[in-house]
């Protein structure tokens, strides 16, 4: 059983090594929280929260995130025991939406069982995989530096690279990689920036051998995307459009996707991403597992939930050094040949490396269990 007593609330920024573009914005920098939940034991357990500085992604934000968690949400948590870590998704179906702040602190309960369990989390949750398949991004939208960044990330091990597209930077672009890299295995993805006005672009994108494009038209058009679907051989992935287990029902149900990426802030926490998976492996969906250009904590809840079964297409699973100079978690996470090792330490399987936290942080909070103070 868990009591939790306090919760640190940090909210840390770093600059990325290099901007990342996509169809919707140009990430320059990176803010986040960084939460540490620590219970009567005084065991840690350390979570982080994924959502964006602004609202381009999704409607969340670093300030949202930290109101939820700090209003509503961490006093939900420390009101009462907990057993297991999935009551917590119980507990907060009370309050609607907001599924990266409430991932932020589900995460941390689930790092802090598995340490309490001493058991590494991959392990705890079922993971039958002892390293996870990874993948990277190009966050480019100029065709010769994109092709640079193939070259380097393929000499560094990676073997599964996504490009970002977007209307007028989509047939020829990818034209010009398969030129050079005919057999790489290689994905696209669009951040719902089509119609099915573009069908006959998007149609012609087959020829390029993709395997698959992920998130071509918007976020509520599971309807549409299941029609783009009946009419393209690549497989459609969706990722914006599945935040419920009932989204992915839906889209299931309607042909919408051939796979699922699974992203635990954009699902509400790890409880709600080992569901999805489940079901679609019961609908023999693949799935792969999403990133959030985050920092270690996420990364490593990444690789515990890849190790599951139905992870069989690699995720966006990078190294640490993919975007940061130097990560908060140490080991920092490295790809060798494309795949991750999952850790066999309790817990997250990472140690904080508090050096670097305490430089990147620019805000931080401790919120005591009422009666505590
Ligand atoms: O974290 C990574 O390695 C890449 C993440 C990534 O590609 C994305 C993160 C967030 C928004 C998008 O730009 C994109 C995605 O939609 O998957
Ligand atoms: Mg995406």
């Amino acid at each position: 059983m868990m009591k939790i007593q306090h919760v640190h609330l940090s909210i840390i920024k770093m600059p990325l090594k290099s901007p990342f573009a996509n169809a919707l914005e140009t990430v320059t920098e990176r803010e986040s929280i960084i939460l540490e939940v620590i219970d009567h034991d005084g065991v840690a357990g350390y979570g982080e929260v994924v959502a964006f500085s602004t609202p381009w992604y999704t409607e969340e934000t670093v300030k949202t995130c930290y109101h939820l968690l700090k209003d509503v949400l961490i006093p939900i948590v420390l009101d009462r025991a907990i057993e297991h870590p999935k009551e917590i998704s119980e507990r907060f179906q009370a309050v609607r939406g907001n599924p990266m702040a409430k991932a932020g602190i589900e995460t941390a309960i689930w790092d802090l069982y598995a340490k309490r369990k001493n058991l590494p989390l991959w392990k705890l949750i079922g993971g039958t995989r002892e390293s996870v398949l990874s993948g990277v991004v190009v966050g480019t939208h100029d065709s010769k530096s994109a092709l640079n960044q193939i070259e380097q990330f393929m000499l560094e091990g990676y073997d599964r690279v996504k490009v970002k597209i977007k209307p007028g930077h989509d047939y020829d672009f990818l034209q010009l990689i398969r030129t050079h890299y005919p057999y790489l295995s290689l994905m696209a993805d669009a951040n719902s920036s089509y119609t099915l006005n573009d069908l006959p672009l998007l149609k012609s994108l087959d020829r390029f051998n993709l395997l698959m494009i992920e998130q071509p038209l918007a976020v509520d058009d599971i309807v549409e995307h299941a029609a783009l679907q009946k009419q393209m051989q690549t497989p459609i992935c969706l990722d914006e459009s599945i935040v419920t287990y009932h989204d992915a029902e839906s889209a299931i149900r309607l042909g919408s996707m051939g796979v699922l990426n699974i992203k635990i802030g954009r699902v509400g926490g790890l409880w709600n991403a080992i569901q999805l998976h489940n079901l679609c492996l019961k609908h023999s969906i693949p799935v792969w597992c999403g990133g959030m250009i985050e920092f270690g904590i996420s990364r490593a809840f990444n690789i515990a939930l890849a190790t599951l079964e139905g992870f069989t297409i690699p995720g966006d699973i990078s190294s640490s050094n993919r975007f940061w100079e130097k990560d908060i978690i140490t080991p920092e996470v490295h790809v060798r040949k494309g795949k991750i090792q999952a850790p066999m330490q309790a817990g997250i399987g990472f140690n904080i490396n508090k050096k670097q936290l305490i430089a990147a942080t620019i805000y931080s909070e401790k919120i005591v269990k009422r009666g505590l103070q």
